[in-house]
């Protein structure tokens, strides 16, 4: 399973790096925006903090196919290595990642229902990224159709992987890694929330208070 940060803002990319098991960074156009700051720049620093060990998705703005993949380009030769470049599921966004097929990695972006990811797999995207809780949020089933798209995939054994993303509670992330998502790719605020549990607070000041009882200010290792 493939854990990533959906964030382009470098503090919160840099603490998770240093305390969970992160295997890169996603970005779209609005996550991008909120740092107002050069774009190029931007993505250069995450690089430089991440590495080339860990992936970064980039996504393109251009509609049209010849467009996305002049983008996608440019965006490869500045950033590299260990890139996958994130397109929208339109028509012409398929087109391109067809046209990109066996040059430049890349993520369909933007899926909603199963039938979108099964036409970017067979066009040859790396990963597809069906959106939870933009799902759950007009009353569809996000995590049904991550599971649609994991079968699929197995299905027809096609090389894609299911990237989660779009995810606003815990829940949904557990729904989609039970649906077998290979990935979730998920926000500063989500990440914390994955591991905090009350009676885990508890359990812990429990621990310490008992230990003081009887040691005091005693340390393990002194
Ligand atoms: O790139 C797609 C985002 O992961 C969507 O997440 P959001 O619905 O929280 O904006």
């Amino acid at each position: 399973m493939l854990l990533l940060m959906d964030t382009a803002n470098i503090k919160e990319i840099k603490q998770s790096i240093e305390m969970y098991p992160i295997d890169g960074v996603t970005t779209n156009p609005s996550i991008i925006a909120k740092e107002k700051r050069d774009f190029i720049e931007l993505l250069k620093e995450i690089r430089d903090i991440i590495g080339y060990d860990k992936m970064l998705h980039v996504q393109v703005i251009s509609q049209k196919a010849d467009e996305i993949v002049e983008e996608a380009k440019y965006i490869n030769k500045e950033i590299g290595g260990n890139l996958y470049i994130k397109i929208p599921v339109i028509p012409e966004g398929i087109k391109a990642i067809k046209m990109l097929k066996g040059e430049i990695k890349t993520t369909a972006t933007a899926v909603f229902t199963p039938q979108q990811a099964l036409i970017a797999a067979k066009s040859g995207a790396d990963f597809v990224a069906p959106y939870v809780n933009r799902l759950d949020n007009i009353s569809a089933n996000g995590i049904k159709v991550v599971s649609d798209i994991v079968k699929l995939i197995n299905i027809y054994n096609f090389n894609t992987k299911v990237i989660a993303a779009s995810f606003k509670n815990v829940e949904q992330i557990y729904g989609v890694c039970m649906a077998g998502a290979h990935a979730i790719t998920v926000n500063y605020d989500m990440i914390n929330q994955l591991i905090f549990h009350p009676m885990t607070d508890w359990s812990v000041l429990q621990f310490v208070k008992d230990w003081e009882n009887f040691y005091g200010n005693k340390k393990i290792r002194t």
